[in-house]
């Protein structure tokens, strides 16, 4: 096993809405990621990854709150520290965060060197000009990216060469930890292979020690990800290597998830397009037990009688459901 760089335990975080209803989009979610991996995580729309990105950025404004947990990159617990001190001593060199609309982040006013110098400058308060535009140019260059994307404003610059740019620059100071949430999901497909290219990349370059990539397709992150976990409802349900999730995966959820997409991987044809039937629960209210189990075919009243460990069964696989896996993958139940 490699070193952990980013361990996460029992997190849990929630929205506070206008009527004092408290939905715990993130409910005990833990998870490691050891340094030179990547973890994909995918789920349903709704399911709480986009907040699982956000709480492990410490981006706790508006309507999102800490409730419990820890979450740790080495040995420093970041969960409880102010947003201020997070974007200072976190955000740029430990961790990076692609947003789903990265793109939009770069501002259409300036060319892409002077924003370069913002984020820079912001690090590194006497870093010269000059210096910057080495750094930038040497980084773009090793990333197939063109020198003459720095002199450009973004709005001269393609939606593919955008994201790719906004990717490069949150990356400069080689962070530990990189967290792309659907970083490719609004782009056309070669823009999406350049951009998947771009960021296995970062990792064989070293520039990033580890990545979490958030979507909700299982096939993407099989070609990304070293380990896939699954979320429902605001909980892991299931974790595995990718191979595992993808050809072997254990609990119904993951198993109707695989079913539900289409694999364009060989050998994978044959799976049928199928959707999973029903909907996930009302977060304000979860259900007791299993949060699957309205919509599972194996379900038994024992299900819903209280909550559901995780039962580990290999260093790493792990899997969120009362039956042994011979019994749900025989569909014997
Ligand atoms: N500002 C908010 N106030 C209250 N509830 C919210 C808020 N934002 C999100 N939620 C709820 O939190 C849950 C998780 O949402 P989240 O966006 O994290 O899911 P997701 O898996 O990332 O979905 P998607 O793939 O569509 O981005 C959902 O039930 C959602 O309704």
């Amino acid at each position: 096993m490699n070193k952990p760089i980013l361990v996460v335990d029992d997190l849990r975080t929630k929205y506070i809405t206008r009527h004092k209803e408290h939905i715990y989009a993130v409910d005990g979610v833990s998870l490691m990621v050891e340094e030179g991996k990547s973890l994909g995580i995918a789920g349903e729309s709704g399911c709480g990854k986009s907040t699982l990105a956000l709480s492990l950025m410490g981006y706790y404004f508006g309507a999102l709150h800490y409730d419990s947990g820890s979450i740790k990159i080495h040995d420093m617990d970041i969960s409880t520290m102010k947003p201020d001190v997070v974007r200072h001593k976190v955000l740029g060199k430990e961790m990076a965060y692609i947003p789903q609309a990265a793109m939009n982040a770069l501002n259409p006013t300036q060319k892409i060197i002077r924003f370069i110098e913002n984020v820079m400058h912001a690090h590194y308060t006497k870093m010269s000009k000059k210096d910057v535009y080495n750094i930038a140019s040497e980084r773009f260059a090793s990333l197939n990216l063109p020198e003459e994307v720095l002199k450009k404003y973004p709005v001269e610059l393609s939606g593919g060469m955008k994201q790719r740019t906004v990717i490069a620059i949150s990356t400069l100071l080689s962070p530990k930890v990189l967290i792309a949430d659907e970083p490719s999901s609004a782009l056309d497909v070669t823009s999406q292979k350049m951009v998947i290219k771009m960021l296995k990349s970062l990792m064989e370059k070293g520039y990033i020690k580890s990545m979490i990539f958030i979507t909700h397709e299982l096939p993407l992150l099989y070609n990304v990800t070293d380990d896939i976990m699954v979320m429902y409802a605001g909980q892991v349900v299931e974790r595995g290597t990718a191979e595992q999730m993808v050809f072997d995966p254990i609990h119904p959820y993951s198993q109707g998830l695989m079913g539900s997409i289409i694999v364009a991987e060989e050998g994978r044809r044959d799976v049928k397009l199928t959707a999973i039937p029903g909907t996930p629960p009302n977060l304000k209210n979860p259900p007791k037990g299993c949060r699957f189990a309205k919509r599972c075919e194996f379900a038994q009243p024992s299900c819903t009688h209280h909550d559901i460990p995780m039962m580990q069964i290999e260093n790493n696989r792990m899997y969120r459901c009362l039956f042994d896996r011979q019994i749900i993958k025989g569909g014997s139940l």
